[in-house]
């Protein structure tokens, strides 16, 4: 590594693209079936792990489908999150926009504000325990067909004071962003800012559906850009920011290793790339461990981790003020 591991950890950083129920660790999920007396098809911790051991995106979501079962209560919400933001901490991780997935809980008749209560109220104490801002982005399943997302965001609207924006989560092929565009046109009516997963698994042409079908401001994953030189050039143009995750990448067999991880190609074409976990339960690393592999496996110059750094706070929805104070943080390292 080119810079010290404790430079590394100190630089402050973000997380734009992360799942809370990809937090869900299996110690946690064996304590909360227990909680709740829900048997489980693994003898132990140690066998759930061992089937983490995944092909594609199907083959991830579902098991993290699965194990959402039991995310029942408000206090198993809380305890995610909260679980999830020491964590975040202990990687100098100092402002989070997370996703939830509220079609995954009401479907199993868990109630849409038990859901957000819990994910809140950690969120709240977490900025108070950790010094850690948020944002709360409810994503709508696209495998769904887009009415069930009209009825989630029916049931959003009393609770719209406490969600942060909307994006559009779960199996990407066979499902294009043009399948939610009355949808994202409601949500942005609404004053909703709009993110969306393209070009993870699907084709460039998704990420241009969610750019001018969505009108989304950012894009989760969007490292099949690449392929398309115009829709990068339009990506940088624009300064739409990418939520690149690496070690999710690499889990779900979008690249074959590490090395091969195109995220300084990203860089050098002018991208607002930035560094996240995704499903870190499930994918082998949290934010920390995916800046760590990149700069071990990339060879990532001080000067391209600053860069990512910076991209992190450019890319979030902090206020200027906030952004500014972060930036001179950064700067100063
Ligand atoms: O990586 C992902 N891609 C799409 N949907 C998801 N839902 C949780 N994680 C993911
Ligand atoms: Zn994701």
């Amino acid at each position: 590594m080119r810079v010290s591991p404790d430079w590394l950890a100190r630089l402050p950083k973000t997380e734009l693209h992360l799942h809370i129920e990809g937090t869900l660790e299996p110690e946690l999920l064996f304590a909360l079936a227990e909680r709740h007396g829900v048997a489980l098809p693994y003898a132990d911790v140690d066998a759930l792990r061992a089937a983490y051991d995944f092909k594609d995106l199907q083959s991830f979501l579902d098991l993290y489908y699965a194990g959402a079962d039991v995310l029942r209560s408000e206090a198993d919400f809380h305890d995610l999150t909260r679980a999830y933001l020491a964590r975040a901490h202990a990687d100098g991780v100092v402002h989070v926009e997370i996703f939830f997935d509220p079609q995954t809980h009401t479907a199993r008749g868990v109630p849409f504000a038990t859901v957000l209560n819990g994910i809140r109220r950690a969120l709240t104490d977490g900025e108070r325990e950790f010094g850690i801002s948020h944002r709360l982005i409810l994503c709508f399943l696209r495998h769904l067909p887009e009415a069930d997302g009209f009825a989630t965001l029916e049931e959003a609207l009393p609770h719209l004071d406490r969600i942060d924006g909307v994006g559009l989560d779960s199996s990407e092929a066979g499902h294009p962003p043009q399948k939610f565009e009355r949808l994202f046109a409601r949500c942005r009516e609404l004053g909703l800012p709009c993110v969306a997963h393209a070009g993870e698994e699907g084709p460039p042409e998704y990420v241009w559906q969610a750019l001018n079908a969505l009108r989304v401001c950012r894009i989760d994953h969007g490292v099949r850009a690449l392929e398309d030189p115009v829709l990068v050039a339009e990506l940088a143009r624009r300064r739409i920011p990418l939520t690149v995750c690496p070690l999710s990448n690499v889990r779900l067999k979008v690249y074959p290793s590490l090395t091969r991880h195109p995220l300084r190609q990203l860089l050098q074409a002018g991208l607002v790339a930035t560094v996240n976990s995704d499903d870190p339960a499930y994918f082998g690393g949290y934010v920390g461990e995916n800046w760590r592999a990149c700069a071990e496996a990339l060879g990532l110059t001080r000067e391209e981790l600053l860069q990512l750094a910076r991209n992190g706070i450019d890319a979030s929805w902090l206020e200027p003020a906030a952004k500014a104070r972060w930036l001179a943080v950064i700067d100063g390292m």
